[in-house]
């Protein structure tokens, strides 16, 4: 099939690359035209691990990008990748969307026969008919549902990870009024069900129903890290390893040992986003979301909570203190709602010499806190301070051991359970 993609960052060049690879023409279109000449020069224009041996293969090949809207008409259906990013109430941006939506439509004016429009984006309840369709159907003078189609189909892969859940995942959410809509976005994964390494169940259900599932699953493990977390505060008050608790209540199949990390919260370009737009969604319509508040509240108070675990154990006022990772999350070099940004405000309230470092988040960094001291490695982080405050779970942290040594002081306060006790350090941990 011939497949278009407009956006091509995070989700749409992970999902090009893939449908590349699985044997379809793709098309990408972004504003961005060094993001297009990435692509076409057969480079990621993003960071991903295995993203450029697919763009290399395929970019500029049969995964050509674009910025001229016009190039879509080409195609059987059109994914629409764009940013949903939030207003300053927490309440959904859809400017992008909107955009896109109209350039899409007065494409589609122009085409004879079918044309099948999937919103990919994380999007409110109600917003792909009752926002997408109706600019389409204004910018286009068409019908939707007669003269092109509709549907939703979220995405719920992860950064880091994003390739290999991209072509295994466990489910496929198809949102659509009509059959031929299904039929089509079907079509369009048959290869990657055919190629997927476990058995993909393909839920076919509402527009707005697979509106509202892609945030009940980003709430739901956002809440599930925030009541571990909260569970792993009140074992800190009675001495109790949180971590064990974790493990055994893994047992149970119905909570399961996925997302039961307890440390200094949740970050990242989407959680934070997406409850904070169910949330803003939810009171438009006057439902109280009471409990996700509550996760919102359990996560801003984790970063709070280990600079407090730092007071108690000495004043960093003029001393060197290392920050260790600034990512949200290892495997990434995304600094998006990072929990390192509270640290790092809270350690320069305190008139602290921050000295940060990450494998890979640096530069990102870097241009935020343009005044910070950035070490190149974590034993040049470590030389001479007076603590370091572990923020990612980095693997090259949990190997650190010399290195403590040439500290002028070995406070290590752990944000993430990621350096084990020992003689020769000063050890405390959010939840041990
Ligand atoms: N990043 C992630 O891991 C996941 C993201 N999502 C959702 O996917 C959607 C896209 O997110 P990301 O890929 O992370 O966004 P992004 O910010 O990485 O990329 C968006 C791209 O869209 C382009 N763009 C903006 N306006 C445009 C327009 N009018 N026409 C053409 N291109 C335009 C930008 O230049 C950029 O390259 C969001 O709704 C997000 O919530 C869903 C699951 C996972
Ligand atoms: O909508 C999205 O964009 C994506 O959001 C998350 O993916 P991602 O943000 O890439 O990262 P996660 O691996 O889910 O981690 C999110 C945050 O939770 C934290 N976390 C995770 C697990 C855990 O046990 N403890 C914990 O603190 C991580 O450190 C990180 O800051 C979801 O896992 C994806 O399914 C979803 O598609």
């Amino acid at each position: 099939m011939h497949v278009s993609v407009v956006g091509s960052g995070y989700i749409g060049t992970t999902i090009a690359a893939w449908f590349a690879e699985l044997g379809h023409t793709v098309t990408n279109v972004d504003i961005d035209e060094d993001v297009v000449a990435a692509v076409n020069d057969g480079e990621a224009p993003i960071h991903e691990p295995g993203l450029d041996e697919l763009m290399a293969a395929y970019g500029g090949d049969t995964l050509v990008a674009t910025t001229d809207y016009d190039e879509v008409a080409d195609s059987d259906v059109t994914f629409l990748a764009l940013p949903t990013p939030s207003n300053d109430d927490g309440s959904i941006d859809l400017s992008a969307m909107k955009a896109a939506a109209r350039s899409l439509g007065e494409v589609i004016a122009e085409k004879d026969g079918d044309h099948l429009v999937v919103v990919k984006s994380t999007v409110i309840p109600g917003t792909t008919a009752e926002t997408i369709a109706p600019i389409i159907e204004d910018a286009s003078g068409k019908t939707v549902g007669e003269d092109f189609r509709i549907a939703m189909n979220p995405e719920f892969l992860r950064e880091g990870f994003a390739l290999d859940d991209f072509k295994d995942p466990d489910k496929i959410v198809i949102g659509a009024e009509d059959e031929r809509a299904v039929e089509t976005l079907n079509r369009v994964y048959e290869p990657l069900v055919e190629a997927a390494a476990g058995d993909p169940a393909i839920v076919e259900t509402g527009i707005r129903e697979a509106e509202m599932i892609k945030y009940a699953n980003n709430a739901f493990l956002a809440t599930k890290v925030s009541l571990i977390n909260e569970l792993g505060n009140i074992c800190k008050e009675y001495g109790v390893d949180a971590y064990e608790v974790a493990d055994a209540i893994a047992l149970d199949h119905r909570i399961d040992e996925h997302f039961l990390r307890s440390g200094l919260g949740w970050g990242g370009s989407c959680f934070p986003k997406d409850v904070a737009a169910i949330r803003a969604a939810a009171r438009e319509r006057e439902y109280d979301p009471v409990l996700l508040d509550a996760t919102v509240e359990v996560n801003d108070r984790q970063p709070e909570r280990l600079l407090d675990l730092l007071d108690d154990h000495t004043d960093v006022a003029g001393e060197r203190v290392a920050v260790m990772g600034l990512a949200f999350k290892p495997g990434t070099d995304d600094i998006r709602y990072t929990r390192a940004v509270p640290v790092i405000e809270g350690l320069l309230e305190r008139d602290a010499e921050v000295v940060a470092y990450d494998p890979v988040a640096t530069e990102n960094m870097r241009e935020q806190y343009p005044d910070l001291t950035y070490a190149d490695s974590a034993a040049e982080a470590l030389e001479g301070a007076s603590a370091a405050l572990f923020v990612t779970d980095w693997d090259e942290f949990g190997a650190l051991d010399a290195e403590f040594e040439a500290m002028a002081d070995p406070v290590v306060i752990d944000g993430r359970r990621i350096v084990e006790p020992r003689d020769g350090i000063e050890y405390d941990g959010l939840t041990w």
